[in-house]
C-alpha cells in the first residue's frame, strides 16, 4: 500500500457560537501491522512443530490490515463508545488517534494532544502506587505542583487505600482491577481535549464505575471528547451518547449509542 499517511495537529479558529467543534477527524484511515518472519504460514500444530525443528530461513513479513478505511468526525462534548468483536481494530484505531501507531494510508486530524489511557498504560510495576501517580502525572504533562495538589484526590478516587495502605506497595502486588483503577484515576485527574479509555471501566467494582461515569460526564462538560473502548455494551449505553462499531477493521455503523448497541447485539446473537 502506498504510504500516503498524514497526521496533523491543528489549532482551529475560535468556534462560531452554536456550531459543533470537531476534535478528531479520521479520513479513510488504514493501519497495517507488519509481522516479521511469518508470511504464508499454516496454523496447524504439525506445521508449527515442523517449523520449530527445520532450519529453513524465516519467511518474509506478513501484513495484518487491522483498520480498513475508517472515517468519522468527533466533536467537543461527545462521549463515543468503540464496540466490536475481539480483534476488530478498536485498540489499534485508538492508538492511531493517539499517534502511537502510524497510519498506512488516510489522515487523522486532531485538536490538542489526544491522551490514550489503556489498561496496559506504561506505569512501572516495580514502583509503588505513590511513585506511579507521580510518573503518570508527569507523563500526562502535569507539573509537580499540580500532582502534589491532586495526589490525595487521585488516591481517593481510585479506592486503592480502602482496604489498607496499598498505595505505598509496588504495583505488582495489585490485582488487575486495582491497577486499572489507579491508571484511570491518574488520567482522569487532568482535563483532556481528547481522552481515550481502553477497557479501564470494565475492571472496577460498582462504586468505582459510578465514580468513573460521573468523571467522564464532567470531562465532557469541560468540552473535551471522550472515546471509550469496551466489551461491556451496557457501559457504552450508559456512558456514551454515540457509538462506532468496527468489525474486521471496517466501520459497520456510527450513530446514537442505543441504536448502534442494539444492532451490534443482534449481530452477536445471530
Ligand atoms: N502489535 C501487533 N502486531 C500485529 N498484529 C496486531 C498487533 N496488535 C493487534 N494486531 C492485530 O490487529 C487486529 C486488530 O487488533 P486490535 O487489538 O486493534 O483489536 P480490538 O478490537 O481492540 O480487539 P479486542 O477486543 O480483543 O481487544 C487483530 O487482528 C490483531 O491480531
Amino acid at each position: 500500500m502506498a504510504d500516503t499517511s498524514t497526521r496533523t495537529r491543528t489549532t482551529p479558529a475560535p468556534p462560531v457560537p452554536g456550531t459543533r467543534v470537531p476534535t478528531v477527524i479520521a479520513h479513510d484511515v488504514h493501519v497495517v501491522y507488519r509481522v516479521q518472519g511469518s508470511a504464508g504460514r499454516k496454523g496447524g500444530a504439525t506445521a508449527a512443530l515442523n517449523r520449530l525443528f527445520s532450519r529453513k530461513a524465516a519467511p518474509a513479513a506478513r501484513e495484518v490490515h487491522a483498520v480498513k478505511g475508517v472515517s468519522f468526525t468527533a466533536y467537543k462534548g461527545e462521549a463515543i463508545g468503540l464496540i466490536g468483536s475481539n480483534g476488530s481494530g478498536k485498540s489499534t484505531l485508538l492508538a492511531a488517534i493517539a499517534g502511537l501507531q502510524p497510519v498506512a494510508a488516510g489522515a487523522i486530524f486532531s485538536h490538542g494532544q489526544p491522551s490514550l489511557l489503556g489498561v496496559n498504560a506504561a506505569l512501572m510495576n516495580d514502583l509503588t502506587g505513590e511513585r506511579n501517580v507521580i510518573l503518570g502525572g508527569l507523563a500526562m504533562g502535569m507539573t509537580r505542583e499540580q500532582i502534589k495538589e491532586r495526589y490525595q484526590d487521585i488516591v481517593d478516587f481510585s479506592g486503592i487505600n480502602e482496604k489498607g495502605d496499598f498505595i505505598s506497595l509496588p504495583m505488582r502486588t495489585y490485582s488487575s482491577g486495582m491497577g486499572a483503577r489507579l491508571r484511570f484515576s491518574i488520567a482522569a485527574a487532568k482535563d483532556h481535549d481528547v481522552l481515550m479509555i481502553d477497557e479501564a471501566l470494565a475492571t472496577g467494582d460498582a462504586a468505582f464505575q459510578r465514580r468513573s461515569k460521573a468523571r467522564i460526564e464532567e470531562l465532557r462538560r469541560h468540552a473535551g471528547t471522550v472515546f471509550l473502548v469496551s466489551h461491556g455494551i451496557n457501559t457504552v449505553r450508559e456512558t456514551c451518547d454515540r457509538a462506532i462499531w468496527l468489525e474486521s477493521g471496517v466501520l459497520r455503523m456510527d450513530g446514537p449509542s442505543d441504536e448502534v448497541c442494539a444492532a451490534y447485539e443482534r449481530f452477536t446473537r445471530s
